[in-house]
């Protein structure tokens, strides 16, 4: 079953064309990996999806819930990993993760239980009480990525998964995916390095100038990648 559905997305900036006659899905608990050269329009198919960049046409459902028709419950049924770390400066690291428990309305519990083992597993422990200034670029995509992770969502949006994060933490990030996948979450990533996630990727998308110009099971991309060379 289709958890996620894109028909028809067409965006436009300034009258350029940037997306157009966008259609694909992400079934239940399978992950697909949006690719394509810089340009191509995979952040802006992520932005269009959580509706931070309006559509010029086009329907998008999560769980058969309609951006345009409750956003509020539309909302509730992703969580989005952004590829820069968005974090509110006026917050210290644990109010994000309170803002998030809330947002989620992550029950309290489980809450405290899953921010103990984020904060130890990603090694920033000492860190609750800081401003989003006083950390290094990765430790905020650390505390970016764990705000991502806490709620338990349909869906699962990550936009370059890995950027900023040292290999202990990417090597993290691919388990608690992996994990998230096996509990039926699905995914939905943009990739430059689809080596790292092929593993753990069912489908692929590719955009070129704004466009799909295929789409298939992973394997159908890695096959046409060794012959191409790409
Ligand atoms: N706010 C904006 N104003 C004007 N053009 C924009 C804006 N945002 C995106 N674009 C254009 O839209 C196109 C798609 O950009 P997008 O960021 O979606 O590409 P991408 O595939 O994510 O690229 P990358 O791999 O470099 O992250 C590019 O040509 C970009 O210049």
């Amino acid at each position: 079953m289709a958890v996620l559905t894109l028909q028809d997305i067409a965006v436009e900036i300034r009258d350029l064309k940037i997306l157009q006659d966008i259609h694909f899905s992400v079934d239940e608990g399978s992950v697909t990996a949006l690719i394509g050269h810089n340009g191509a329009g995979k952040s802006t198919i992520m932005k269009t999806i959580i509706g931070w960049q309006e559509k010029r046409q086009g329907t998008i459902k999560i769980n058969n819930i309609s951006q345009e028709d409750d956003f509020l419950a539309f909302k509730r049924q992703y969580s989005y990993l952004p590829e820069e770390p968005l974090l509110l400066s006026e917050l210290t690291v644990y109010q994000h993760f309170q803002l998030y428990a809330k947002s989620y309305q992550i029950e309290k519990d489980r809450f405290e239980e899953r921010v103990q083992t984020y904060i130890t597993d990603l090694e920033i422990k000492d860190k609750m009480d800081e401003y989003p200034e006083a950390l290094s670029k990765g430790m905020r995509q650390k505390v970016q990525t764990i705000c991502a992770l806490l709620p338990d969502t349909p869906l699962l949006l990550i936009d370059e998964p890995f950027m900023g994060l040292d290999y202990y933490a990417m090597d993290y990030l691919q388990g608690a995916m992996e994990r998230k996948k096996k509990e039926g979450t699905s995914i939905l990533l943009t990739t430059h390095q689809l080596e790292k996630v092929q593993d753990i990727a069912d489908q692929f998308v590719m955009l070129k100038h704004g466009k799909v110009v295929d789409q298939g099971p992973i394997e159908s991309f890695q096959e046409l990648a060794r012959r191409n060379d790409i």
